[in-house]
């Protein structure tokens, strides 16, 4: 062993990997842009589709260049007949984000020429998986709730004709506004561990469904993507908003975190998540379901109480995840979905970082520490103890 002495950057925090235009955190003050657009705007104005747009070509589309791209996507939200086989097959076996994995992986089966690597090639790539991915979501959803698949509708928007193939009926124009929001919210986010993984498998040369489904696997866990899906069991194990303060200071008694808290980044509230928060607050005006009044008291109560418990000492806001949850419910979706749908929205963000990355490629090969002894002698297996 040597006595080197290395400084060891535990989960690469602070390190910067690249040089971005796609997306600017600003985690003192809580702020985000998306190629210099202010996130609250986007939200309120924008649509996925033009936000995916602005993320993968750079700035935001004229009429034309909007109708095109809409047009492509439109064209390729069906999904083959052995990618049906596969959902078929999986879904209720596994997480559907385990499913949507597997599909991702099986859709580089029908690219025809995968030695392709040129930047046109790589964007039609790019349209077909954020196309495709909406449908893949719906048809594992209904699977697993017994129903058929409902094949996408051309007169529909990107994230309007996900709910039509998701609930089998049209939205109305409240819940199109909302999954779209929601879309938008998790279109990007610079070098989070998702986005980070597909860099580290796009860094070999690999191709761009090999990336991606990278940023499917890690997008999974409960410390990232999957903190919403998390967040609203705690909600519903809360149960009772009464029993809110008493369940999560046993929690942080128990050095638990509770989920849909706190970001590595964010040392503010999230922007996110104020805007999620702003549209749940306007959407309950006019709801009268007794389950999600009750699901946004227990929200509010719970970030009132981390308020006074973690935010002003540790920095520890809501994230996007948080409030997401009951948002998610009010529009009828299953919990089981909600990671599969922060993919499907990330899929821009994923993509964007990918072909940005490819322009001044290095392969990512980090170091560790070995800590370990050397030189141990071998033993024959049948001396061994
Ligand atoms: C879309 C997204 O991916 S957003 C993030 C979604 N993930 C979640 O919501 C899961 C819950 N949150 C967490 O686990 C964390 O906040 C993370 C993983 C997101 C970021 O964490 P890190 O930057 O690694 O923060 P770190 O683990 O160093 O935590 C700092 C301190 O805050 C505490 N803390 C962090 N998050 C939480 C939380 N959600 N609940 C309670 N305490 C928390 C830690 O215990 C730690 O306390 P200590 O200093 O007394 O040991
Ligand atoms: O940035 C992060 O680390 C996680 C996050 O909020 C995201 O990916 O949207």
């Amino acid at each position: 062993m040597t006595d080197e002495k290395v400084t060891i950057s535990k989960g690469l925090e602070g390190i910067f990997i690249a040089d971005t235009t796609l997306c600017k955190i600003d985690g003192t003050n809580g702020k985000l842009w998306y190629r210099g657009y202010p996130i609250e705007v986007l939200a309120d104005k924008s649509n996925y589709e033009e936000v995916a747009f602005l993320l993968l070509y750079g700035h935001l589309p004229n009429r034309h260049e909007m109708d095109v791209f809409d047009a492509r996507l439109k064209d390729e939200r069906e999904v083959s007949s052995e990618i049906k086989e596969i959902i078929k097959m999986y879904s209720g076996k596994a997480h559907p984000n385990d499913v949507l994995r597997t599909c991702v992986s099986a859709l580089s089966t029908y690219d025809d020429d995968m030695s392709d690597r040129s930047k046109e090639a790589n964007l039609e790539r790019a349209v077909k998986l954020i196309a495709k991915l909406p449908t893949i979501i719906a048809m594992i959803g209904r699977t697993m709730r017994g129903k058929g698949f409902v094949e996408p509708d051309r007169s529909l928007s990107h994230s309007s004709n996900f709910l039509y193939m998701l609930t089998g009926k049209r939205p109305d124009k409240e819940s199109a506004k909302l999954i779209d929001l929601m879309f938008i919210l998790h279109a990007e986010h610079g070098s989070n561990a998702s986005t980070f993984s597909t860099l580290v498998t796009g860094s070999t040369l690999a191709d761009t469904y090999s990336a991606v489904v990278a940023g499917i696997a890690t997008l999974r866990g409960p410390l990232h993507g999957g903190a919403d899906e998390a967040a609203l069991n705690m909600m519903k194990a809360i149960g009772e908003p009464d029993n809110t303060e008493k369940y999560i200071e046993d929690a942080l008694a128990g050095k638990q975190r509770i989920m849909g808290f706190g970001h590595r980044v964010y040392k503010a509230y999230d922007p996110r998540a104020k805007v999620v928060y702003k549209y749940l607050q306007s959407f309950m005006k006019t709801t009268t379901d007794p389950q999600i009044e009750k699901l946004l008291e227990i929200a509010i109560r719970a970030e009132k109480l981390m308020e006074e418990k973690l935010s002003k000492t540790k920095g520890i806001w809501p994230n996007i995840d948080f409030f997401s949850g009951p948002l998610y419910t009010a529009m009828d979706i299953p919990s089981d979905l909600f990671t599969p749908i922060f993919a499907a929205s990330r899929m821009a963000g994923w993509t964007a970082h990918l072909f940005e990355y490819w322009e001044n490629n290095r392969l990512f090969r980090p170091l560790d520490n070995y800590v370990g002894k050397l030189d141990v002698e071998y033993v024959p297996i049948d001396k061994r103890q």
